[in-house]
């Protein structure tokens, strides 16, 4: 991670007083391997007690090698995981997955077919008796939502169903650390964003901490209180939902935490910037950390479709080039996409809430309110 990071978490964590505690989980340079072949790459972060963190990254970066290294069942090539205090993998040793106080969820659930819903959820707590198995399998079916389907089997289960048996067999043996992969990826969407602010309630409930694995952003932003971003087996910039959207760090960031492009800019004064997209003007003064940008400096401003809207044509439009022409509309219910072609050639996208009258061909102004631009570096 870059220092810029670091600071920008170390901000972050001065101001919750918890946040200065140990932390429950400590991944310090971390890379996992399959043979020679390096898949993490000195990965480093920490979460706390009752924190949930997500790993977030497109498919094949690593998120499940990662995972499983976290729950023992990879080895490491290099670097350390440590579990309040104690050092639980490294290139010397592994401690056993049943030895790590934390819990699994797999993509595909893994429940064990040949067993009922309670038998599943019974299957780490072999140490019990028989009177608080079934206290815990009781409390489990309740925490889940599932009181009164403890004698099914996992195929008389809905995909939904399913994930909470999962969650309630991962639970049961009370972790420190619960861990999930990809836990709605078979569901449908409408379930997906039911659950996933459900299982948070859950792991909120239990007060534990997790570390979830997705390749969908909304579900990530949705579940978590910290996350990763994961790129190429490295983890590009860790904070909160808040700090990546609006304070990426690269531009593979920016655009994996929602949309946008990047518009050369040249600066006519720190709170004015002269772009195709016309004479952008902010609030606050433009900063590419650590310095306040001056009159001429060239700047590339990173910015999202809902800050772009099409507007009727004015004069001045026409004259600071800020026309464009509409090549497409798509009404999606919430918002409407306009894709729009600048007098420039170049083609941009706006994503407006309100209905507006433009149709195909229609020739309308382009107006850019940014609220926290996002600068990098030319
Ligand atoms: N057991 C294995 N042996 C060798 N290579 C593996 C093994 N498991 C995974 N890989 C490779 O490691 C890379 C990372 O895989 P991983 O499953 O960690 O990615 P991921 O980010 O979780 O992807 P997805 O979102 O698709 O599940 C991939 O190129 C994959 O082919």
């Amino acid at each position: 991670m870059s220092s810029r990071n670091s600071s920008l978490h170390s901000a972050a964590s001065a101001s919750f007083p918890e946040q200065l505690s140990t932390p429950l989980l400590t991944v310090e340079s971390l890379s996992c391997a399959y043979a020679d072949h390096l898949i993490v790459s000195e990965v480093s972060f920490s979460i706390k007690e009752g924190e949930i963190a997500c790993l977030l990254g497109p498919s094949g970066c690593g998120k499940t090698t990662l995972l499983r290294a976290l729950a023992g069942f990879n080895t490491v090539a290099a670097g350390s995981i440590v579990m309040q205090g104690s050092e639980i993998s490294s290139m010397a040793a592994t401690l056993p997955p049943e030895k790590r106080q934390m819990g699994m969820v797999f993509q595909d659930y893994a429940l064990f077919p040949h067993l009922s819903v309670a038998d599943n959820i019974a299957f780490g707590l072999k140490s019990k008796n028989r009177i608080e198995r079934n206290a815990i399998i009781l409390s489990m079916l309740e925490l889940v939502r599932l009181p009164d389907l403890s004698k099914r089997y996992p195929h008389e289960l809905s995909g939904g169903q399913q994930q909470r048996v999962a969650l309630a067999r991962a639970l049961a043996s009370r972790p420190r650390l619960l861990l999930m992969d990809e836990p709605f990826s078979n569901l449908d969407t409408e379930m997906r964003k039911e659950l996933s602010l459900e299982v948070r309630d859950i792991i909120k409930q239990q007060g534990i901490a997790a570390v979830v694995v997705t390749h969908d952003q909304e579900e990530a932003f949705v579940i978590s209180d910290v996350l990763g971003i994961l790129a190429d087996g490295k983890l590009q910039q860790w904070g909160t939902a808040e700090s990546l959207y609006y304070q990426p760090e690269t531009v593979q960031v920016a655009k994996f935490v929602g949309e946008g492009e990047l518009f050369a800019g040249v600066c006519v004064s720190p709170t004015r910037v002269q772009t195709e997209l016309g004479l952008l003007e902010f609030a606050e003064p433009l900063l590419a950390e650590p310095i306040l940008l001056a009159a001429q400096q060239s700047v590339n401003l990173f910015i999202r479709p809902a800050d772009i809207s099409p507007v009727v044509c004015t004069e001045a439009h026409t004259k600071a080039h800020t026309k464009a022409r509409v090549l497409s509309r798509e009404f999606m219910g919430e918002a409407t996409r306009y894709n729009l072609q600048l007098d420039s050639g170049r083609t941009v996208s706006a994503l407006v809430r309100e209905l507006l009258p433009f149709k195909i061909d229609d020739v309308v102004g382009v107006d850019v309110a940014v609220h926290r631009p996002i600068v990098f570096p030319v």
